[in-house]
Formats: structure tokens, sequence, C-alpha cells
């Protein structure tokens, strides 16, 4: 039997940049370890929606008549996916961790704006939801980003160290956990993930992505084009730093004119080129690279990774995790560390100041 007070049953949510859906999953947490995995589901956005959101990136406030639409809209869709997860579980959970969609994050500018009133979402499903994990980090100074590495830390302090876990979405992030554990992560944002190759592909084909990389295995590597690309001066700049999805858009300017399979096969070098990168920005390499997100679906972009990297490079269902989700499974673990008031973020994750409590309580 769970004891209820030292553990919570909670619900985490996530809505990624890439845009392909809403992540749900249940697991039981103390915030410090997983003591239960529950479910997980993805529910897919439909074109309709998915053209929505992306007309709404770069928008800086919701207070206008469509910003508070979509808030409204995501937290049904969200509360839509509550009830789809919790059906035939029979459970009750304590608790929603809530990302809500990020439409807008710049750091210097201290906002990062998320999509999704956790308000309405509390009053849907009845459950009290923790939300607005980003903003006392980036009000402090801090990148508000990556939130994640808190829990691949957590995962990781049981395998042999140091290792880097590499999140591919639509943007790509990094973790890398040293001997100490959680007391010595290094974590920042490396560059782009799937959002360019969608993009590209969506305009050349119409489809939603390079299903199992099948245009970029039959492509070639346009090396002048990734050279150039590589110059972008991010890639060089130390951590901690973090992106908005929409910083990457003007890559597909560089290859313009290759054919869908090329820019394919290029695009996806990108993304593993600026891994090589980012190796060198840690504080030593990783003795292995355990991939998760979305893109680990792609096996050209996992064999460029192990042809570059020096090290074993694997899915991380090669550890017991489950990499489709990972995410939203961190939304709920940093939900039951906000219920403790632990830290969520760390100079080494965001730059934040000092380890910082984060996240706001909605009660239904
Ligand atoms: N079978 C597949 N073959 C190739 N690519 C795939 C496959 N399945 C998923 N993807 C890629 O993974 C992406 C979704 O990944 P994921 O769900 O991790 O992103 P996200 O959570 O939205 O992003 P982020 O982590 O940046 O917030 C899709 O947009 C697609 O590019
Ligand atoms: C501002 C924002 O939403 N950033 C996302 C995005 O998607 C991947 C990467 O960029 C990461 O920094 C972050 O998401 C994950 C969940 C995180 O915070 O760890």
């Amino acid at each position: 039997m769970r004891d209820p007070a030292a553990t919570w049953l909670v619900v985490g949510l996530m809505s990624g940049t890439s845009m392909d859906g809403i992540d749900a999953a249940l697991i039981e947490t103390d915030g410090e370890t997983v003591a239960g995995f529950g479910p997980h589901l993805t529910v897919p956005y439909d074109d309709a929606f998915r053209d929505r959101l992306r007309a709404n990136l770069g928008r800086t406030s919701l207070k206008d008549e469509e910003g508070q639409r979509l808030h409204r809209d995501i937290a049904l869709r969200h509360a839509e996916v509550v009830r789809a997860l919790l059906a035939g579980v029979e459970v009750t959970p304590d608790l929603i961790g809530f990302h809500g969609h990020t439409l807008w994050h710049d750091p210097i500018a201290r906002l990062t704006v998320q999509a999704g009133d956790a308000t309405l979402l509390a009053r849907e499903t009845g459950l009290p939801v923790v939300a607005d994990l980003r903003q006392a980090d980036i009000a402090a100074g801090g990148e508000g980003a990556p939130l994640t590495p808190i829990y691949h830390g957590a995962l990781a302090s049981r395998l042999d160290r140091p290792v880097a876990v590499l999140n591919v979405g639509g943007v790509c992030n990094a973790t890398w956990v040293g001997k100490r554990g959680i007391d010595d992560m290094v974590a920042f944002d490396i560059g782009p993930g799937n959002a360019p190759l969608d993009d590209w592909v969506f305009r050349h084909t119409g489809q939603s992505c390079d299903t199992d990389g099948r245009l970029a295995a039959a492509g070639a590597l346009a090396e002048d084009r990734l050279l150039k690309m590589m110059e972008i001066p991010y890639f060089a700049r130390p951590a901690p730093k973090s992106l908005d999805r929409r910083e990457f858009d003007h890559v597909l300017d560089a290859v313009e004119g290759l054919s869908v399979e090329d820019g394919a096969t290029t695009l996806v070098a990108l993304t593993a080129a600026a891994v090589v990168q980012a190796s060198a920005l840690m504080p030593m390499p990783p003795r292995r690279w355990l991939v998760t997100g979305g893109g680990r679906h792609n096996p050209v972009l996992m064999e460029t990774l192990a042809g570059w990297l020096e090290v074993p490079v694997d899915p991380v269902e090669a550890v017991g995790w489950d990499g489709d989700a990972l995410e939203a499974q961190a939304f709920a673990f940093l939900a039951a560390r906000h219920m403790r008031q632990l830290p969520v973020t760390f100079p080494g994750t965001t730059g934040a100041p000092f380890p910082m409590v984060g996240g706001r309580m909605y009660r239904p």
C-alpha cells in the first residue's frame, strides 16, 4: 500500500515544441525518487489545432481575445487527456504537474510565455495543479529552461556516470550528470532538434515529419551547408543557455535549393553536429549518451550520433526508461518537488542564482 504521507500519485502534462500533441504520464513519487511508473499516452493535435498553435508562436501576451481563447482551449484539451489517461486506472491522482505550451521564450528579457489556463484545468479535473514552473527561475535571471534535468538526474543516479541524457524534441537539450548525481549536473539547450526537419518535410511533402528517417536515409549530406550552419554562434556559447523554438527557423534558408532528401540528411546532421559540439561544453565527456524524445525514432539520427560521438549512444529504453513518457513524467516529478518545496532549477541547469523552488499551485 502507498503511504499517502510519503508519496503522491501525480499526472504530468507536456505540450512540446514539436506541436505533435499532448503527452501525459502518471507516476508515484516523493519528488526525489520514483516509486512507480503508471500509464502514459500522447494525444496528437489535429491539423487545424496545430496550425492555430503555429499561428500563435511568438505571442508575448495572452491578454487579447484569441490569447484568452487559446489559453482556455489548451487547458480544456489537457483536461480531456487527463480523463483519457485515468480511464481504466483505478486510482485517483493527488496532483497534476502542468507545463502548457510555450509560445515565446526570451531569457534575456526575462519573459517566457506558456499558454494553458491552470485554474481551468484544476476546475475541469477537480485536482490541484502545479504550473508556472519556469517563472520564478526566469524572473531571478535564470534561463527558465531546461526544467527536466532534475528528473534526468534523479533517474541517472542509479547509472554509471558521467552520463548524458539527450532529449531530441523540437528543440534538442541535454543533461550531463556527473559522479555526485543531482549535485553535479550541467544542462542546456543544444540547438535544433526535429523542428527544422519537420518544417522542411512539411514544406516539401505536406507530412508532419520524416517518419523513420526515410527521406534522410535516401539523401546525401551537403557538407558545405552543414559547415556554414555550424558557424551559428549559439553552438559555441557556454552554458547556461536556452532557446525559443523559432530561433533556428532560419537554418531552412541554408538548405534551400537542396532536394528534400539531401535537405533532410543535412538537417539531421546539423542536430548531430550540434550534439558533438555540446559535448565539448560539458565538464568532461560522458561515458554514454542516452537518447529520449521523438528524435530517437529517427534511425538516421541515431546512426549519425553513434558514428560521431566516441562513446555508446542508446535510446533511454536501454536503461529501462520510456522515452515517449519521460518529459510528461518530469512535470509530474517537478510538481511533487513543488509540494515539498524542493528546488527544481540549479545554477548548473538554468543558471539560476541558487537552487530554486518553482511552480505555483492552483486549487480546484
Ligand atoms: N517514427 C518517427 N520517425 C522520425 N521522427 C519521429 C518519429 N516519431 C516521432 N518523431 C519526431 O519526434 C517529434 C516529436 O518529438 P517529441 O514528442 O519528443 O517533441 P516535443 O516534446 O514536442 O519537443 P520538445 O522536447 O522540444 O518540447 C516529431 O515532431 C518528429 O519529428
Ligand atoms: C521554453 C521551453 O518550452 N523550452 C523547452 C523546449 O523543448 C526542449 C527544450 O526547448 C527545453 O528547454 C524545454 O523543454 C523541456 C521539457 C525542459 O524544460 O526541460
